[in-house]
């Protein structure tokens, strides 16, 4: 299908992401309308030119602004970007279903699995939105807190439409900021759900005192299990070795914004899993992630021991040490 060049967008999510890929496009010339679920934060921010809660100090553009009338933005724009969390991801869609048509495309930057069935969100947005056939993910090594400041951001854009991913990459680029094409949606998607658990666990190390050795050894042995289950469910292994597979995955475990590596930190040093989310008081994607990974581990028939230590420090009570001396004690086998 041909495709004009993208003049404007809806982004559905005004926390830290949405605000800071609203923020990109509105900077690059696009009419951004940015829904937000609570109208008490949108009269805030439309009040104050800027997401004070999450990103204070980044004056909004003249081109961007904030609505919680989902039928208003919904119409808006042909083009439909979702940046909630993965919880509400599905309930996202089920609110916009009746207010989408074939011509609407529609475009996440959500990171996670369903939360019951450990679906990816491409399934749900299929099973939620059929009348919407084209779409996109978009995902890579990007602190909100960074593209909002404008800092050099590269991110991967999948599309099941070329054009679409062509048009989506034209409209985030920028001389701050480079988007790459692809259309391994399933590898994208897959590459920053699993890279949240990665996270906490070598956060869980750090907390726990461990040096660089062992940090570097999850990275390593955590892109193993990413490889393992994406081959095995269809996604390409250069996805995983790119931007949105091993690029996140080293961002997320080796930098302190991540909120996924703090509460790992947290944790590591003896905080409860619920202290240490409400004390970050944002998405942690990789605590829920670690409860959905399991089914799509298991349906795939691999082992995924790090991610499976993760979810049993996090729900069954495993103390972390211990977490880490039974996967110190694995059978020795070869690497690959
Ligand atoms: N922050 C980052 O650097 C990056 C985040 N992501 C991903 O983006 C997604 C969103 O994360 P992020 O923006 O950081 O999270 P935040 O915690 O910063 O914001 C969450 C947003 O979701 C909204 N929300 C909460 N509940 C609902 C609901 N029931 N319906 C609709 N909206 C709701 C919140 O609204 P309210 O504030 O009104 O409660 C808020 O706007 C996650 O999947 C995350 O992994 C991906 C790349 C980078
Ligand atoms: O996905 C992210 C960066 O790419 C953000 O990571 P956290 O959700 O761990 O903060």
């Amino acid at each position: 299908m041909m495709r004009q060049r993208i003049q404007s967008i809806a982004v559905y999510g005004a926390g830290s992401w949405g605000t800071a890929l609203a923020l990109q496009l509105a900077r690059n010339g696009l009419d951004v309308l940015l829904w937000d679920i609570s109208p008490e934060h949108v009269d805030n921010i439309n009040r104050q030119h800027e997401n004070a809660h999450y990103l204070p100090g980044i004056p909004f553009p003249d081109n961007l602004r904030c609505s919680s009338d989902l039928q208003a933005v919904a119409a808006f724009s042909d083009y439909h970007l979702v940046v909630v969390p993965s919880h509400v991801f599905r309930g996202m869609l089920k609110n916009l279903a009746p207010l989408l048509t074939e011509k609407d495309a529609v475009i996440w930057a959500t990171k996670g699995l369903e939360l019951d069935t450990g679906k990816l969100l491409h399934q749900v947005l299929e099973e939620e939105l059929p009348q919407c056939p084209a779409y996109g993910v978009v995902s890579g090594p990007t602190f909100a807190a960074e593209v909002a400041r404008g800092l050099p951001t590269a991110m991967t854009v999948a599309a099941n439409e070329p054009a679409l991913a062509q048009r989506v990459v034209e409209a985030f680029s920028a001389a701050n900021y480079r988007a790459y094409i692809s259309a391994d949606v399933m590898g994208v998607e897959l590459g920053g759900a699993l890279k949240n658990v990665l996270a906490i666990a070598a956060g869980i190390s750090d907390g726990l005192g461990f040096g660089a050795n062992a940090r570097v050894a999850i990275v390593t042995r955590g892109l193993a299990e990413i490889m393992r289950l994406g081959v095995k469910i269809g996604a390409q292994p250069e996805t995983l070795m790119g931007l949105a597979g091993v690029g996140d995955l080293i961002l997320t475990c080796t930098d302190d914004q991540s909120r996924n590596r703090r509460l790992g930190l947290a944790l590591g040093q003896g905080k409860g899993l619920d202290e240490a989310i409400a004390d970050i008081g944002q998405a942690v994607e990789g605590a829920k992630s670690a409860l959905s990974i399991g089914k799509l581990a298991e349906y795939a028939g691999v082992e995924m021991p790090i991610c499976q230590q993760v979810y049993r420090i996090l729900y069954e009570q495993l103390p972390p040490r211990q977490a880490v001396d039974e996967l110190l004690s694995r059978d020795l086998k070869a690497e690959f």
